[in-house]
């Protein structure tokens, strides 16, 4: 099957590999030049593992090609949009983008498509896209047939490219059989993973399952407050409550809060849907509370513990927003970089992918090639983000080359026992400590 995929970000990227990889014939379209020059090249413009290689592989057998021009999709039988939806300043989803390329469809198709909405959207975007479309082919003065399918994307960053070929689950909201036979043909490798819905259940199911993984982490690090207090291990309340299978161990991980390109952006824009249904979303209110206060306290347990910052050392270790990614956007490490700055410490940092996008952000900070030579000196270590390499530091060395052994363990990554036996004073995020 002829496939177009419009917007080559991470789920773009992703889901073209995937596509191609099913066997379809793909082409990627991205408005940014640089972006189409570099895929052309065979070099993929974010960290993900498995990509590049299956990329290059893809572009020998002639299976994938990319381009910067819209028109060129006139012979795919499916066209799919994954541009970005962005938080609004009113937190309300940007759908400019998606406009955009509806409008550009309007007005280049010539053939009968379908067209795909993968982009995370508010019920009802399809139905506006789908007048922007007619509206254009009015314009025109032509009527050529489409119909627009919502396929939201769950994959995660960082294991992007598993989560596209072996997916847990594949919702698509379409109501013509024909459409149906397309989207089954499309995916016909997972097909079995399909649930079929309307439009608009599709729709909502992608905000509601991000809302409720929030609500999860929320809930277990608001919870992880408590257990410190009362002399409790929220590592161990989270997996006695975990071995429930009507709770589930997973998403009940304590730390720093959830960040991303994600969580924030459409719990937020889930609140937006909620005030103009005239629906209070009390307890989703709350999840977006929790999240921002909890880096807040998290700084202020380290502010507390240090007495001031001023001209201290402190090394931050992991920037990204999670492990496996190149991807800083909403990291709760910047939040932790904002409040040293704001505090007057002088702030090494390391991460294995993340140090290229901080350093445009934040070029005060003295990035350093290693770990151990981000710690060296320093009076304190503040881990952010789990990256194997960081987690698997020799801990025991690092503990003997740093001005003050004083850990904070922003993700409950370590060992607090190990850790306190070579010499730390270790912080984690409701373990209770002697
Ligand atoms: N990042 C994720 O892990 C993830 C996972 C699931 C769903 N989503 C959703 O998927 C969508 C895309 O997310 P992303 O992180 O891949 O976005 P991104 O910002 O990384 O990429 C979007 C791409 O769209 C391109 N673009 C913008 N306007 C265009 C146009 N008119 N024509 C062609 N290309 C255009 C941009 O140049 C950019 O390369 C969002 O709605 C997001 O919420 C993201
Ligand atoms: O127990 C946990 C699990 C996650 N996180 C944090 O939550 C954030 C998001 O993590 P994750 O969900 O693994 O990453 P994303 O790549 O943002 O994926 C989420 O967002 C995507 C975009 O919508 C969806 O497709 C995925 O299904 C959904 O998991 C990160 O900062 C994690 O550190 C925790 O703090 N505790």
């Amino acid at each position: 099957m002829n496939v177009a995929v419009i917007g080559m970000g991470y789920v773009g990227a992703t889901m073209s590999v995937a596509l191609g990889l099913h066997g379809h014939q793909v082409l990627g379209i991205d408005v940014d030049k640089e972006k189409i020059a570099s895929f052309n090249k065979g070099i993929i413009p974010i960290y993900e593992i498995g990509m590049e290689e299956n990329l290059l592989s893809l572009m020998e057998a002639k299976q994938i090609t990319f381009s910067e021009d819209l028109s060129d999709i006139d012979t795919c039988q499916v066209v799919m949009i994954a541009v970005g939806t962005p938080a609004s300043a009113d937190g309300r989803a940007d759908l400019s983008y998606i406009e955009e390329v509806a409008k550009q469809l309007g007005k280049v198709m010539n053939r009968k498509k379908i067209i795909v909405i993968k982009s995370t959207v508010p019920v009802g975007t399809c139905d506006v896209v789908s007048h922007i479309i007619q509206d254009e082919q009015k314009r025109r003065g032509v009527s050529i047939p489409f119909e627009i399918v919502s396929n939201p994307e769950f994959l995660r960053e960082g294991r992007a490219l598993q989560d596209a070929l072996y997916p847990e689950r594949i919702v698509i909201g379409c109501s013509s059989s024909q459409a149906k036979k397309v989207m089954n043909e499309l995916y016909h490798k997972v097909a079995d993973k399909i649930l079929f819905t309307s439009v608009r259940n599709s729709e909502m199911i992608k905000y509601a399952s991000n809302a409720f993984l929030a609500t999860k982490i929320s809930f277990v690090n608001e919870l992880a407050r408590l257990t410190e207090r009362v002399g409790a291990d929220i590592t161990e309340v989270a997996r006695g409550m975990g071995m429930d299978s009507r709770i589930g161990e997973k998403f009940l991980h304590a730390g720093i809060g959830y960040g991303g390109s994600c969580f924030p952006k459409d719990t937020e824009a889930l609140l937006a849907i909620g005030k103009d249904a005239e629906v209070e979303l009390s307890l989703l209110q709350a999840v977006k509370k929790v999240n921002i206060s909890q880096i807040k306290w998290f700084c202020q347990k380290m502010k507390t513990c240090m007495g001031h910052l001023q001209n201290k050392k402190i090394a931050v270790l992991g920037l990204t927003f999670k492990p496996n990614t190149d991807d800083i956007r909403e990291a709760p490490a910047l939040r932790i970089l904002d409040f040293l700055m704001e505090n007057g410490a002088a702030v090494s940092a390391f991460d294995p992918k993340g140090m290229k996008a901080t350093s445009s952000l934040y070029p005060e900070v003295n990035y350093c090639a290693t770990p151990l030579q981000a710690i060296r000196n320093t009076e304190a270590i503040i881990l952010a983000t789990e990256w194997p390499e960081i987690v698997k530091l020799d801990w025991k060395t690092a503990a003997k080359i740093v001005a003050k052994p004083i850990l904070f363990d922003g993700r409950n990554a370590l060992n607090p026992v190990e850790m306190e036996n070579w010499g730390y004073h270790y912080t984690g995020v409701g373990v209770f400590t002697s």
